[in-house]
């Protein structure tokens, strides 16, 4: 599978998020990746389905929602009538995990899982075969800009192994071009890049993004040495 850059627009400027999208897709984003946080699940808030109703038509790649809110299915009707296509969820957020993936499956939408760095592989591999994503976080999730956490890669090999090559492996936290490659070499096929991503860049001067989105996926498939 190729490496796909998913820039998560929480590093982008709040007051421009439309702009940002359509700056960033033109500089080389392969998905969107969209933070939805309640204040509950995780410390602190972002937003919700009217935020992602609004984004929608700025994206002409795909949208990828990261849910870090408790419940979950109580809201998986909006996000997919706001336009969601992939809709991840926290294997943490609740008890009943299958029932939570196969209602965002019958919404329309692609199921994705995310695990904590304190979470085994093992948390979510009975439900491998419900999704096409499992999100492999490396920060705690709830805020942008937080240091990467290493302990986290060797689950993504186990997940690899596991899952298969059609299985999506998300890597989401903390991920520049230092890392990429060793992600890679793990089995992950998509990172999430907020801070190394919008680092340095603006809506009137995209330029940056580009270069940067480049670094990354330049370190992600260069060949070792
Ligand atoms: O889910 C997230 C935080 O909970 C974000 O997607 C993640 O932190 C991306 O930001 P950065 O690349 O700056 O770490
Ligand atoms: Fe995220």
């Amino acid at each position: 599978m190729s490496v796909k850059i998913a820039p998560s627009i929480l590093a982008a400027d709040f007051a421009a998020f439309g702009a940002e999208i359509e700056a960033v897709e033109a500089q080389g984003a392969d998905w969107v990746h969209v933070d939805v946080m309640d204040g509950h699940f995780v410390p602190n808030l972002t937003f919700g389905p009217d935020m992602c109703r609004a984004l929608r038509p700025h994206i002409k790649t795909v949208m990828d929602v990261h849910l870090m809110i408790a419940p979950v299915d109580p809201y998986i009707a909006a996000f997919a009538e706001a336009g969601a296509d992939i809709l991840t969820a926290h294997v943490e957020a609740g008890p009943h995990i299958h029932r939570t993936l196969q209602a965002i499956r019958a919404a329309g939408c692609r199921p994705g899982v995310a695990l904590n760095p304190g979470t085994p592989a093992e948390a979510v591999r009975p439900v491998l075969d419900l999704v096409d994503l499992v999100c492999v976080m490396t920060v705690n999730p709830g805020f942008g800009g937080q240091s990467f956490i290493e302990s986290a890669i060797p689950k993504v090999a186990q997940l690899r192994d596991w899952g298969g090559p059609d299985l999506h492996i998300e890597i989401d936290g903390g991920v520049s071009a230092s890392n990429a490659r060793r992600l890679v070499d793990a089995g992950a096929d998509v990172l999430v890049a907020g801070s190394s991503v919008f680092r340095g860049g603006s809506v009137a001067d995209p330029a940056p993004y580009g270069e940067n989105i480049r670094a990354i996926r330049t370190a992600a498939t260069s060949v070792s040495v």
